[in-house]
């Protein structure tokens, strides 16, 4: 498992540079966290290689992960050179992707700049690239070295961001802890002690991770939400309608809540009290009737998949999840209908 801290960057990162050897250094950045998290980091860095991408889904592709292998190259980096992945999830996500193909693997330590990357992207070795238009599809499981958790960087964060981070810290009251998902969702986002959401999340999901690091099993729960999530996600990601992660991850959640009621008795009750608690949240979230068909298409690239049947994570009650339902299309396509009378 990783070194996983929360504290001033300052403290974490040089006492993570002082007891890790290394030949070079690159911090990967976007044109965001360079502006806005890099001038927090850099007096403490030995000298290093900058490489920049352009933000956005959109670029977590091949053609992004040649641009950072081809600087590695270029810089001559060996194979005890060292990445810091500074940024959200996707520069987490296809950052540690480059390092562990890089030359058989370099290490890499992350620090998460987004809330959703400190809740969950940067934690659990997930690592990986869109391809074909199907998320996450190439990747590997490899923990980081080291996650440095520092909340001062969600200061600079767009309101957007934040609530869709957000929605990885509604999925981890829903899968493993009621009363989280009752305190966390109480106030909307006004939330006072962000450090302690976090905490209280990275718990939880290195709980799963350490029971279950290649998802064999229970680390599906994690992706509740996820498989009609994704593919909505996927769905808009080139039209105008593009959603953040979490949005996209929001919406799948109440369509798998749905599920949840019709094939696993969970209360009506309480899926009611997810739709609504999570459209007040997200109340811009559209998904149009013609595009049904082209989200379930999505779908059956989903990995959890086996045998061509539609896998699912799903709820028994608020606090407890479970893993291996193989849904029928039909219902998924009656959950996204549910979904859009919600909103009617
Ligand atoms: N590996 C995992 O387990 C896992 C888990 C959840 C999500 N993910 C992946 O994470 C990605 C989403 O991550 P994300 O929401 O962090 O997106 P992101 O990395 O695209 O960051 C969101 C935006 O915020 C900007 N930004 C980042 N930090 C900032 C800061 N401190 N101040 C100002 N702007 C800042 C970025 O430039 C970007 O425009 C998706 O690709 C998703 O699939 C992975
Ligand atoms: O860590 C996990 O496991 C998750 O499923 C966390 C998800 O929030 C995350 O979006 C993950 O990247 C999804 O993984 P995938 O295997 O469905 O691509
Ligand atoms: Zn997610």
């Amino acid at each position: 498992m990783s070194h996983i801290v929360i504290d001033h960057i300052e403290t974490s990162l040089k006492a993570v540079l002082k007891e890790t050897d290394f030949t070079q250094l690159a911090v990967l950045v976007d044109e965001n966290t360079h502006a806005h998290c890099y001038p927090l980091v850099q007096a403490f860095l030995p000298e290093h290689l900058l490489i920049q991408i352009t933000s956005g889904e959109e670029h977590k592709t091949l053609r992004t992960c040649e641009h950072i292998w081809e600087q590695f190259t270029t810089n001559n980096f060996d194979r005890k050179a060292l990445l810091i992945n500074l940024g959200g999830g996707v520069i987490g996500d296809m950052g540690g992707f480059c390092a562990v193909t890089y030359k058989r693997g370099i290490r890499f330590i992350n620090i998460p700049t987004t809330l959703l990357a400190a809740v969950d992207a940067n934690v659990g070795g997930k690592l990986g690239i869109d391809f074909m238009g199907f998320k996450n599809h190439l990747g590997f499981f490899q923990e980081p070295e080291s996650v440095l958790i520092d909340p001062v960087f969600l200061k600079t964060l767009a309101p957007r961001e934040l609530r869709s981070g957000f929605a990885e810290v509604i999925k981890h009251g829903l899968i493993a802890d009621a009363d989280y998902f009752e305190q966390t969702t109480a106030h909307g986002l006004d939330i006072e002690n962000w450090e302690a959401v976090i905490a209280h999340s990275v718990e939880i999901k290195t709980a799963v991770v350490k029971a279950d690091p290649k998802e064999a099993g229970l680390r599906k729960i994690l992706n509740f939400g996820h498989t009609i999530g994704h593919a909505i996600e996927s769905f808009y990601l080139n039209t105008d309608k593009k959603l953040l992660h979490g949005e996209a991850i929001a919406a799948g959640m109440i369509c798998e809540a749905y599920l949840s009621k019709k094939l696993l008795g969970f209360s009506e009750e309480d899926l009611l009290q997810i739709s609504r608690t999570i459209l007040e949240i997200y109340p811009e979230i559209n998904i149009a009737k013609e595009d049904f068909s082209g989200i379930v298409k999505l779908m059956y690239q989903d990995k959890k998949n086996l045998n061509n049947l539609l896998n699912h994570s799903l709820l028994m009650n608020i606090g407890k999840a479970t893993y291996d339902i193989a849904v029928d299309e039909k219902d998924v396509i009656d959950a996204l209908f549910y979904f859009i009378k919600l909103k009617q």
